[in-house]
C-alpha cells in the first residue's frame, strides 16, 4: 500500500486573489492535510476516515476522492486493476485550508503514481482544477498548485504549466488560526463583487507584480509593505466572526500581516519571530477560536504532495 500526503494551502495569499497559494507545514512537524492510501484489490472500494470524516457525506459517489477514483478509471487508466482507496480525511470542510483540493491533489498523485500513467504537471493540475472547480464555485488554481507543488505559487489557467514558484522569506511564520466553524467557498465568492473600476483593477494588477517582483528579488520587507487585499476581504470580512477584531489586535502583537486564508473563515498572520507568533497564537486561542477550531504557528511546506514512506 502507498500512502500520498497533500498539504494544507492557503490561496489568494492576500495580495493575489485566485492567483497566489502557499502550502503549509507546522513547525511542531505534524501533517495538516489530508492523506490518500491505495492498493491493489480484488475490486473497487472506498473508506473515508480521519478526524473529519464525519463532516463528509458517508456516500462514496459524494466524496471527491472517490469520484477522482471513478474519472481516472473511465478516462484516464481504463486497464488499470480493482483498487482500494482510503482517504484519511485530516482537513476540516469549508475552512479556508484548502480542504477539498487536498483530498482531489492527493487522490490524483496516489492513482498516477498507482497506475503508472506518469501524467505531466499541466495534465494532472489540470484534472485536478476540474474537480476543485466542482465544489468550489469556480476554477481556481490557487489551493490545488501550492498543494500539490509546494511553496509560493503564483497560478493561472494562461501561465506556462498552470504555476511558477515564487521565492519566500523562510525566516517568515505564519500563524493560522481554524475558529470552528465552516464557511463555504461557494458562498463567500458569492459575497464578492460581481465589477471592479478601471482604477481597482489597474492597482491590483500593480500590487501583485510589484510583490512577485520584490519577493524573487528577495526584496521581502518591501513585499510584505505591499499586501493588501482589495479584492475579497472587505466583502468576506463580514461573514467571519471575529475576523475584524482580530485585524486590530494582532499588529500590537507584532503581525507584520493578518489576512483571510482563502475563502475563510481560517485567517493568518505573518510574524517575523516565533516570540511574536507565540503572542499572535495564543491571543486567537484566547479570541478566535472555539471548541473545534484549532491554531498552528507554520512555516511553508516547500514539498508539496508526496509519498508517506513506512506506511504498514
Ligand atoms: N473529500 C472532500 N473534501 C472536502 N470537501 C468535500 C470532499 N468530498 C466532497 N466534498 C464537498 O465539497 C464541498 C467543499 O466545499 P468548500 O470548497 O467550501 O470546502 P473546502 O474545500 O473544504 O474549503 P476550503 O478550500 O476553504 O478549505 C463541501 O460541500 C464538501 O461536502
Ligand atoms: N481563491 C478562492 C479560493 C481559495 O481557497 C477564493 O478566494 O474564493
Amino acid at each position: 500500500m502507498k500512502t500520498f500526503y497533500a498539504p494544507a494551502s492557503m490561496g489568494n495569499f492576500c495580495v493575489g486573489f485566485d492567483a497566489l497559494g502557499a502550502a503549509l507545514q507546522p513547525i511542531d512537524g505534524s501533517l495538516l492535510g489530508d492523506q490518500v492510501s491505495v492498493e491493489a484489490a480484488e475490486r473497487d472500494s472506498f473508506s473515508c476516515i480521519g478526524p473529519y470524516a464525519d463532516k463528509l457525506s458517508s456516500i462514496p459517489e459524494d466524496n471527491l476522492a472517490y469520484q477522482c477514483l471513478l474519472h481516472f478509471k473511465q478516462h484516464v487508466a481504463p486497464s488499470m486493476p480493482a483498487v482500494a482507496m482510503t482517504l484519511h480525511k485530516g482537513l476540516p470542510v469549508g475552512s479556508g485550508l484548502g480542504s477539498s483540493a487536498c483530498s482531489v491533489v492527493a487522490a490524483f498523485a496516489a492513482l498516477n503514481d498507482f497506475a503508472g500513467t506518469q501524467l505531466s504537471q499541466s495534465q494532472l493540475i489540470e484534472l485536478m482544477a476540474d474537480f476543485e472547480a466542482k465544489v468550489s464555485g469556480a476554477r481556481h488554481y490557487d489551493n490545488i498548485t501550492p498543494c500539490y507543488l509546494g511553496g509560493l505559487q503564483l497560478t493561472a489557467e494562461c501561465i506556462a504549466d498552470k504555476a511558477i514558484s515564487v521565492a519566500h522569506d523562510e525566516s517568515w511564520f505564519y500563524v493560522i488560526a481554524y475558529p470552528g466553524f465552516a464557511l463555504n467557498t461557494a458562498k463567500a465568492r458569492q459575497a464578492l463583487p460581481q465589477q471592479f473600476s478601471l482604477h481597482d483593477t489597474v492597482e491590483f494588477a500593480q500590487r501583485l507584480s510589484g510583490f512577485c517582483l520584490l519577493m524573487q528579488s528577495g526584496q521581502f520587507d518591501k513585499a510584505l509593505a505591499m499586501m493588501q487585499d482589495s479584492i475579497a476581504e472587505a466583502a468576506r470580512a463580514p461573514l467571519i466572526a471575529g475576523f475584524s477584531e482580530a485585524k486590530k489586535a494582532l499588529p500590537d502583537l507584532g503581525a507584520e500581516l493578518v489576512s483571510i486564508s482563502g475563502a475563510g473563515p481560517t485567517l493568518f498572520a505573518i510574524c517575523k519571530s516565533e516570540q511574536q507568533a507565540n503572542a499572535v497564537q495564543q491571543w486567537l486561542q484566547q479570541n478566535y477560536i472555539n471548541e473545534a477550531g484549532f491554531s498552528h504557528i507554520c512555516r511553508l511546506d516547500t514539498l508539496g504532495t508526496r509519498e508517506l514512506k513506512d506506511q504498514k
